[in-house]
């Protein structure tokens, strides 16, 4: 299920150790993080430093770091190394056990069709909100608010949560898009109208509160929702009762809502544009996609997965069209590359990887005619080369090479965004996280 790692120096880790490996058989002893499981166990003593380069050795999976003494490491700066959890050992080895089983079934539904066959990619930061997705689809019952940019797979995600719910063995999932409400006839749309409670109302129509019942509604852009009809959305989430348009009597609807919007709610809610009660009623878990930007791994196994869609059978990328889309933006992310993916398929022929004129002339890199030819070391490139060599002269190794000139990237890009933690991230191809843990232990080098 799990690897446990003894990095304590002490007897105590190890008594800690054999009493995890008797409840739970299934646990493997390591001398390193094993990169087949994705799951870990770091049982450790005091020494933080030792702690912070297993976590880095480990980085990617989901640790429990386990440690007789409380004061082994501030808690929050071991998650921020990349600990998913930290637990005082007290004798209980449920404590650990029955936190592993959670993972493991967490990654075991994240794995199912239900999730990885819809929302597809396995870079890592798809990964974690995976994982975050389908704990409060399986393990919670409140309301779920999927942010992210447009493209990001928000729609995807709710019929994902409906899928692996409980809801999908009780009911429907039912979307209503907030940007297709007609103001006049929006409470219609969501709770139904009476025979005749306005012009044009010739039956009795049920709406989608009825229809999702005992399953799932989704609010698509809730961000637009009609401040009138807030009141009554709040009503029927949080008391589970709501009138028709034009009826006296209450009807009884229960559901699990889960909203998506690419709006910043907080910002619509300090606007006055969304009623502050509503958003914190809806947002009881907020998960956040990532845009492709941060999920560059993502790139090339899915724009070969939309080809295939497209073309009917599996087809490879030549290596200028991969390092051309790695290098290219898709400011409408999964949406931009699915079309892109269309527009190639239909220029490409026979049974030969994509080749550089299968992509449309648009969606071509830029090339300057006029510098030097590729190969050519340019006057900077002459530059860098020198200042290498003066590194090497001075004794630094290949590493420190890295970390310098990571910490310069790391500086300009920050330096160019006006300090924008996320822009300059976004700027190197890196997660948020990922520069902000680069940052710390740039600060903590000698
Ligand atoms: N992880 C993914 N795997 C496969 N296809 C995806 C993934 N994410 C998004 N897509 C595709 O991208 C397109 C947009 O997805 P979706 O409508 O779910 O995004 P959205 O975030 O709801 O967009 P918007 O905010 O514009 O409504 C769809 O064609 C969808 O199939």
């Amino acid at each position: 299920m799990a690897w446990m790692l003894d990095i304590g120096a002490r007897p105590g880790t190890a008594a800690i150790a054999a009493a995890l490996r008797d409840a739970e058989p299934t646990l493997r002893c390591v001398r390193a993080p094993d990169p087949r499981d994705q799951i870990g166990v770091i049982v450790c003593d005091e020494d933080a430093t030792v702690l912070a380069e297993a976590l880095r050795a480990a980085a990617g999976a989901q640790v429990i770091v386990v440690t007789e003494a409380p004061g082994v490491a501030e808690p929050w700066r071991l998650l921020a190394l990349g600990a998913c959890d930290v637990a005082v050992w007290d004798g209980d080895p449920r404590l650990v056990t029955e936190k592993l089983r959670r993972l493991a079934a967490v990654d075991r539904i994240v794995d199912s069709p239900a999730v990885a066959g819809v929302l597809k990619g396995r870079s890592p930061a798809l990964r974690e909100a995976l994982r975050d997705l389908v704990t409060a689809a399986c393990f919670g019952t409140g309301p779920i608010l999927i942010t992210g940019e447009t493209g990001t797979g928000k729609e995807l995600a709710a019929r994902v949560v409906h899928a692996v719910s409980p809801a999908a063995r009780t009911g429907h999932l039912v979307v209503v898009d907030c940007t297709t409400i007609v103001p006049g006839l929006a409470g219609s749309e969501l709770f139904g109208h009476e025979r005749g409670a306005f012009t044009g109302a010739v039956g009795v129509r049920t709406g989608a509160c009825a229809a999702a019942d005992g399953g799932t509604l989704m609010l698509d852009e809730v961000g637009e929702l009609p401040l009138e009809l807030q009141p009554e959305l709040l009503r029927v989430v949080q008391e589970g009762t709501y009138k028709r348009v034009g009826a006296d009597t209450w009807q009884r609807a229960r559901f699990r809502l889960v909203c998506a919007t690419n709006r910043v709610l907080e910002d619509e809610v300090a606007a006055g544009r969304f009623r502050a009660d509503l958003y914190y009623r809806i947002a009881a878990y907020q998960i956040r996609l990532p845009p492709l930007r941060d999920r560059s791994a993502d790139v090339i196994p899915l724009f070969e997965e939309f080809l295939l869609e497209a073309l009917g059978g599996p087809v490879t990328v030549g290596p200028a069209v991969r390092s051309a889309l790695r290098a290219r933006s898709f400011p409408g992310n999964l949406r931009d590359l699915r079309q892109l993916a269309c527009r190639v398929a239909a220029r490409h022929v026979g049974p030969g990887p994509v080749t550089p004129g299968d992509l449309p002339p648009e969606d071509r890199p830029p090339v300057t005619l006029d510098g030097p030819p590729p190969g050519e070391p340019a006057e900077s490139a002459g530059a860098l080369a020198e200042s290498v060599r003066e590194h090497l002269r001075a004794g630094h190794t290949l590493k420190q090479l890295r970390e310098h000139v990571a910490d310069l990237a790391v500086a300009a890009a920050l330096e160019e965004s006006g300090g924008n933690v996320r822009a300059a991230a976004a700027r190197l191809g890196v997660t948020d996280r990922a520069l902000h843990l680069r940052r710390q232990q740039s600060r903590e080098r000698p």
